[in-house]
């Protein structure tokens, strides 16, 4: 005879749990990437294996030309790759057309520049949406709201940027990267254009977007401190890559950048 809790343990070992989403958001295995040809041909990434987590703030830092860039683009979609594969949510973008990957970037992906990048004739509201605008879908007004509490906007969405500070238009713009829920948040330099005050309150902001809203972010930095906000410091060095430290302070990567002879 069954009991019932024979039959819960046999159900269990029927039925898995939910399948959870998949820990691994964007992935590279062995990603090769070579500008020109011949004689001038640049090997700008070499063979570079590596996972991100979902939910996870990873900087990718290392000395000029080491590749960082070109890391980031491949990750996004945003320039093609030489041989290996690149995937991201799910998608293999190797084997994606150009259509694909254009709905792919514009849905999965959401970016920072140094550069704010703000249509200076919008207010901070209309900027924020825009993505979703041109998507033609409509903001779901709770994480609207939740997005622009969270960066401290509620009392300036109806400014334009030449109406708010630096610092503003750098909130305007991540806000702007958050509202789609992006799989990936890809940063480039985003505190480059601040002074230190605003580059420390934007870094606490991604920080924070990550632990909080579950944002997985993706950011290259020349800057030790910036790197030391994320949980994880990728670390490149002539296209490879050289070291992946967990949760160092600004002293570790100075010393592994000191290695590297920087
Ligand atoms: N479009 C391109 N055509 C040719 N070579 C390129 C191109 N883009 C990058 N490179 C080369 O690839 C290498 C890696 O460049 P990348 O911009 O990824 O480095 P980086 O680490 O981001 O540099 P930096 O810190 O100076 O911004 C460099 O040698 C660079 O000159």
């Amino acid at each position: 005879m069954s009991t019932p809790a024979a039959a819960a343990r046999r159900a269990a070992v029927a039925e898995p749990p939910v399948e959870e989403l998949p820990r691994v958001i964007a992935s590279t295995l062995n990603l090769t990437k070579v500008y020109g040809s011949g004689a001038t041909a640049v090997r700008a990434l070499d063979s570079v294996s590596v996972n991100i987590h979902r939910g996870t703030f990873t900087a990718i830092m290392g000395p000029s030309g080491s590749g960082k860039s070109t890391l980031m683009h491949c990750l996004a979609g945003l320039d093609s790759i030489t041989s290996g594969r690149v995937f991201l949510g799910g998608h293999e973008l190797s084997g994606l057309g150009d259509r694909e990957l254009t709905r792919l970037r514009r849905d999965k992906v959401g970016f920072v520049f140094q550069s704010f990048n703000l249509l200076p004739a919008l207010t901070a509201a209309e900027n924020i949406a825009l993505p979703l605008d041109l998507a033609g879908r409509k903001p779901d007004h709770d994480h609207f709201q939740a997005v622009v509490e969270s960066l401290g906007l509620t009392g300036r969405l109806h400014h334009r940027p030449s109406e708010l500070s630096g610092g503003q238009q750098q909130r305007v713009a991540i806000a702007r990267a958050l509202i789609t829920r992006p799989d990936v948040l890809f940063a480039d330099e985003p505190t480059g254009a601040l002074d230190s005050k605003n580059g420390h309150a934007l870094l606490a902001e991604l920080r924070r977007a990550s632990r909080e809203l579950g944002q997985t972010i993706v950011m290259v930095t020349h800057d030790p401190i910036a790197a030391s906000y994320a949980g994880r410091v990728l670390i490149l060095a002539d296209g490879r890559l050289v070291d992946d430290l967990d949760h160092p302070s600004s002293e570790d990567i100075l010393a592994t950048m000191r290695e590297l002879g920087q």
